[in-house]
């Protein structure tokens, strides 16, 4: 059997005025995330660890940030494009599991939420699909509240 794996990192800094959208979830908080598309740090750490399990490059290749086609992009839907050239190409999901690095807000009441939320993008059930979060305890850019990181590693099974 073809099993390939893949991981994905993504950071994006905090401003006023912006809707926090995790996950393909929006979150309350007092501020959210900005970027060329919404921004979304988990879809985006996610969409590059499929790209890189199918041998794909990364999703600026794919969704060039020059590009006003992407000014704003639901990266719900870009991670089903991505997805998309996973299946294209013969793949199925074995299991993803992401971790978003956040002093705040508080991931917790929404994990099960987004757990959901990419699983129904993704096609697969809940229990492929593992999200985590974690503060820095209080350190660095996301300790001091300037941003949110998001990583994710995923396992593929080719033909
Ligand atoms: N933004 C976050 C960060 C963490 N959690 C949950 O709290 C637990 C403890 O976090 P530590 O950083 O102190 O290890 C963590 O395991 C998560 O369950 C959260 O909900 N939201
Ligand atoms: C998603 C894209 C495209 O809208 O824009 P951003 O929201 O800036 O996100 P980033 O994680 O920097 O990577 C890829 C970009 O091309």
């Amino acid at each position: 059997m073809n099993i390939r794996i893949g991981q994905g990192f993504d950071v994006h800094k905090f401003a006023e005025d912006r809707p926090l959208i995790i996950g393909g979830v929006n979150i309350p908080h007092d501020k959210g995330l900005i970027g060329h598309s919404d921004a979304d740090v988990l879809l985006h750490a996610i969409s590059d660890a499929i790209l890189g399990a199918v041998g794909e490059g990364d999703i600026g290749k794919h969704f060039p940030d020059t590009d006003e086609a992407f000014k704003d992009a639901d990266s719900a839907k870009l991670l089903q494009h991505v997805w998309g050239i996973a299946e294209e190409k013969g793949y199925t999901l074995g299991n993803l599991d992401c971790t978003i690095i956040a002093q705040k807000p508080k991931m917790a009441p929404y994990i099960e939420e987004i757990r959901a939320r990419i699983a129904e993008l993704l096609k697969a059930t809940k229990d492929q699909i593992n999200v985590k979060a974690t503060t820095t305890e209080k350190l660095g850019f996301t300790g001091r509240e300037e941003g949110i990181a998001s990583q994710a590693a995923v396992l593929l099974q080719g033909k």
